[in-house]
């Protein structure tokens, strides 16, 4: 039984499933628009209307992302892996919110472990980015996650609960009601062990709980909250029929059109 707040379930919970492909430091432009005309033409318009798919590349891959959704008019988001808290000025290397929202961004992940391991980003500066994001009208996909250690000291939930909170510092309720939150445990991430269902469940349900106590029930209850790890078109179906999973954050299956279709097509919505 869920613990977390009010009534819902991928299916009749009001959320829509989201599908969001995580590309991280891979594709060049042009294996870009070959992945992004594949994935979207071979969806049909009534799959794309009831899961969201969004695309998230490079910095480098967005300008033409942009050209070919807008050229096409194809029915899919986009947006950026990280940006900035600062809004501009002398910033060597980093891009703005600004500058996401120019190339018609509606996505930015925030605080990927990735991020938080190799470029040391804390709690704090991961809820300035979010709120960054949303200065900039754009839709922050937050991670949280475990490493194996907390997990097996048995501390993974409150360790994600408390990075939940830390990472929303500042933000309103009214802010949290577009939020989406992706559960990743940093050991599932790229190793092939996906989390089980029902662990991913039981996270994604504390998180609800944590955002219902942060930003109320009927606050909590809209936001989506996505299980990443090594999501693969086989495993997609078990994984997003739990009830407070809605949908993935998707990386290495993500780059090949085909299995990146097979997770959209596996959500129950589809
Ligand atoms: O980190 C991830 C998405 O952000 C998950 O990556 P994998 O799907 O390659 O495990």
């Amino acid at each position: 039984m869920a613990k977390g707040a009010p009534a819902r379930g991928s299916a009749g919970s009001g959320r829509r499933t989201l599908v969001a492909g995580n590309w991280k430091m891979n594709l060049n432009h042009l294996e870009a628009i070959a992945l992004v005309q594949k994935v979207a033409f071979d969806l049909k318009p009534a799959e794309l209307e009831k899961v969201e798919v969004v695309f998230l590349p490079p910095f480098t891959d967005l300008r033409s992302v942009q050209t070919l959704v807008d050229g096409d008019k194809l029915a899919v988001g986009y947006g950026g892996q990280d940006l900035s808290p600062h809004g501009s000025g002398a910033y060597t290397g980093d891009i703005s919110g600004t500058m996401l929202s120019r190339l018609g961004c509606s996505y930015v992940v925030v605080g990927h472990s990735e991020r938080r391991t190799y470029h040391h980003e804390d709690d704090a500066l991961v809820a300035s980015k979010v709120l960054a994001a949303y200065k900039h009208g754009i839709t922050p996909i937050l991670c949280v996650g475990e490493h194996e250690d907390v997990r097996a000291a048995g501390n993974h939930v409150e360790h994600v609960l408390t990075q939940l909170e830390g990472s929303l510092a500042g933000v309103s309720a009214e802010q949290a009601a577009t939020l989406v939150v992706a559960y990743e445990p940093v050991w599932a991430i790229g190793t092939g062990r996906t989390a089980s269902a029902q662990d991913a469940q039981d996270m994604c349900s504390a998180v609800r709980g944590q955002l219902s106590k942060l930003f109320g029930d009927s606050v909590a209850s809209g936001i989506r909250v996505l299980y990443g790890g090594s999501v693969k078109a086989a495993n997609a179906a078990e994984l997003f029929t739990m009830p407070d999973v809605d949908g993935g954050l998707v990386g290495g299956a993500s780059l090949v059109a085909e299995e990146f279709v097979g997770i959209v097509r596996a959500s129950p919505a589809a």
